[in-house]
């Protein structure tokens, strides 16, 4: 009997001891929690929505079981501190790529013209999102690996599976008591075990590692052995697979309903390249008001919505505990549509409010994070972003666009899809006449 009043005072003093420690902090502000599953249940099907939603009515951010979403971006300042205790952690990144060799992978390789009919055959209704998608994962493919197809690899399927299985639901992200569950990741490690053993090293960016040190200051330490060169390539492969042609898919939907804009952009390349050649990579640097278009199209539909992070230590932001293991979920989403950044015209397609607002998509201002920000930004930001603004420009600048007769722009469907990356739900159907002289 002693033993069991022992036992119970002993659990009341830690309780107390806990209480005590924690009373300083401040309350996480957010809406009314349910025990355990938190606000679980009100996320819906396009979480970057239902969080900036339930987020309105507070400061900064949503717990949902474990893990928080932020959507505002003053506090994003605090996190992104040189000693960041809300990174992912993982192994020491490499700066993939310079993109020297897009232009010609576009241009001279004849890229563009697969994402058309013939010349002849113009007129016709064009499947645009899927011949994106498929230009955008061969310069992808190709940039990585060397090669634009290999019979004996599905990759892309293999891609659309791990994608899928990574953007799923994962209850285990909310309610880690249920993590040895979780069939979901046991599912995922599988196919990631397949795509390594899968993915072909050919590039030579990949054999030029080989065995080098991870760290050359310090010979002593690892080298990037064949396993290491692999992973690296299959993060390299999913991350690069398709986000460059969600961007553009959801630029082209922007400029057609934005006819206004489209013109704009085609006199500008009109302007700067002429009617006589198509545009190569040099060329971008003059073409601002192509930039201007694909910063506001990366504002309003960022590929990837959420850039997780794991808090890797207890840690006290603004009077607000976070404790060590929580998932904090930044809404880049709702940091693009905030009135109190982009003023009352949030929603409009307007690449004009960066004449004024000069903000750079790099990572370097909170106010615009499409790419991430700290030591786990974007690995591949300058290839996609040169990819975006070179294959919309070469879009813009051979083609006039059109809908199928009887669709008006407001006609167009705007449906997202939530996963990893947020693209159109229903593909883009347009009408192509080329444009260029000769
Ligand atoms: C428009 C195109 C792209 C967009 C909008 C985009 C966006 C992002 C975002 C938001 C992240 C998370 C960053 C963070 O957590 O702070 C990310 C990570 C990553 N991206 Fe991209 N990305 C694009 C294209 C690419 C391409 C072409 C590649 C490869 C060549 C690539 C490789 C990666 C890798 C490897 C990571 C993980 C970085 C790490 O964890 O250290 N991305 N990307």
């Amino acid at each position: 009997m002693s033993s069991i009043i022992v036992a119970i005072l002993a659990v009341v003093l830690v309780i107390s001891i806990r209480y005590k420690k924690h009373a300083k902090w401040r309350k996480l502000p957010g809406p009314r929690a349910l025990p355990i599953i938190g606000n679980l249940h009100q996320i819906g099907t396009l979480p970057h929505r239902s969080l900036q939603k339930l987020s309105q009515n507070t400061d900064t951010s949503c717990p949902c079981g474990s893990a928080m979403s932020d959507h505002a971006s003053s506090p994003l300042k605090r996190y992104s501190a040189p000693q960041d205790p809300l990174e992912n952690g993982g192994p020491p990144k490499i700066q993939a790529f310079d993109s020297s060799r897009l232009s010609r992978c576009i241009v001279e390789e004849g890229e563009i013209g697969l994402l058309v009919p013939k010349k002849s055959e113009t007129g016709e209704v064009v499947d645009i999102s899927s011949k994106i998608n498929e230009v955008v994962a061969d310069i992808s493919t190709m940039m990585i690996l060397g090669k634009k197809k290999d019979d004996r690899y599905d990759l892309k399927g293999l891609v659309e599976e791990v994608l899928h299985l990574i953007g799923a639901f994962n209850l285990a992200d909310y309610v880690p008591l249920l993590g040895k569950l979780d069939l979901q990741w046991k599912r995922s490690s599988k196919v990631n075990v397949t795509l390594t053993s899968k993915t072909p090293v050919t590039s030579s960016l990949a054999l030029s590692m080989m065995d080098k040190p991870t760290k050359p200051q310090d010979k002593n330490v690892h080298v990037y052995d064949r396993t290491s060169i692999k992973a690296i390539l299959v993060e390299l492969i999913t991350a690069a697979y398709d986000t460059p042609a969600v961007s553009v898919d959801w630029t082209i939907s922007e400029l057609i309903r934005n006819p206004k804009v489209m013109k704009k952009l085609q006199d500008e390349l009109q302007n700067v390249i002429g009617m006589g050649r198509m545009v190569e990579e040099k060329d971008l640097e003059k073409l601002d008001y192509l930039y201007m278009v694909v910063k506001e199209s990366l504002r309003l539909h960022p590929v990837a919505p959420f850039p997780p992070r794991e808090c890797t230590e207890d840690t006290t932001i603004e009077g607000y505990h976070i404790p060590r293991k929580s998932r904090i979920i930044v809404n880049v989403w709702a940091i693009g549509h905030d009135q109190n950044v982009w003023s009352e015209n949030v929603e409009e397609f307007c690449p004009e409010r960066f004449i004024e607002k000069n903000i750079d998509i790099r990572g370097n201002d909170f106010d615009l994070i499409p790419f991430g920000s700290g030591q786990r930004i974007c690995a591949g930001m300058q290839l996609g972003l040169t990819t975006v603004r070179l294959v919309v420009a070469q879009l813009v600048h051979c083609f006039n666009m059109e809908l199928p007769s009887g669709m008006k722009p407001d006609d167009i469907d705007m449906t997202e899809v939530f996963g990893l990356a947020l693209p159109r739900a229903n593909h883009l159907l347009l009408k192509l006449s080329y444009r260029l002289l000769g």
